[in-house]
């Protein structure tokens, strides 16, 4: 079955306060997105790489400056991560296939799990990568809080692998602020959610401390 990867990199990292958008800044020496397409380099996978309309040039220029030569095709993101993905969802021609979707800020994603990935999503139509909670948990309305049990809860991680098909018939759907990730969009199209298991070390550099602690893991 043809492969295809979409590393989603069209934010603009607000939550991350620097001037460069997060996904160009340098981790052990290259761009964090670098590290990323890496990974997702196999030679039976294409890589979509989405990122903003305005950014496009720069990549190209860190590209040359880092003779960077994992071929990639590069497409324009749009408002939310929602369209973005939508986005690179339909720069694929083809209808059959499998696609990993997965952000372009979780660079010390590992080989492995993206193998798994596509393998459970042949079998099961998706794979989710999410891991179990570490800390305790509670709900919060505006005048109460309460504690809930964490066995019930996971949290989710990319990458999320989809029979082409279906995620690309579920993001017809008209936006809504709930699709914060690609399984809620299948979701909500009406198909079951085929969980497996992500990694710790998987984070999604999003503010300034999770750079620290994805230099250190890098290193390590
Ligand atoms: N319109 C958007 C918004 C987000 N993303 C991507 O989705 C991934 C996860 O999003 P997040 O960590 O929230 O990134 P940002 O939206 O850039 O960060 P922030 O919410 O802090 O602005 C990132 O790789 C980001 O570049 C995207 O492709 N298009
Ligand atoms: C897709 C995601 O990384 C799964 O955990 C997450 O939902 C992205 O959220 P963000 O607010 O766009 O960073």
């Amino acid at each position: 079955m043809q492969k295809y990867a979409i590393v989603v990199a069209g934010g603009s990292g607000t939550r991350m306060k620097s001037e460069l958008p997060k996904q160009f800044i340098k981790l052990a020496g290259k761009p964090i997105l670098m590290h990323t397409l890496e990974a997702f380099h196999f030679d039976d996978i294409q890589i979509i790489l989405v990122l903003p309309e305005s950014q496009i040039p720069y990549w190209k220029e860190l590209v040359d400056e880092h003779q960077f030569k994992i071929p990639h095709n590069i497409i324009a993101g749009g408002e939310q991560r929602f369209h973005s993905v939508k986005n690179g969802l339909s720069s694929i021609k083809a209808d059959d296939g499998l696609v990993a979707i997965h952000d372009g800020v979780r660079p010390l994603i590992k080989r492995q799990i993206i193998s798994e990935s596509f393998e459970q999503a042949e079998r099961a139509g998706n794979a989710i990568a999410s891991i179990q909670l570490k800390d305790s948990i509670r709900s919060i309305t505006p005048h109460a809080n309460r504690q809930e049990d964490r066995t019930n809860f996971r949290l989710i991680q990319t990458p999320q692998a989809f029979k082409i098909q279906l995620i690309k018939r579920a993001f017809e759907q008209e936006y809504t602020p709930s699709f914060t990730d690609d399984a809620s969009v299948l979701e909500q199209a009406g198909h079951s959610i085929n969980l497996i298991e992500g990694d710790y070390k998987n984070i999604k550099i999003t503010t300034p401390e999770d750079l620290l602690v994805a230099e250190t893991l890098l290193k390590a």
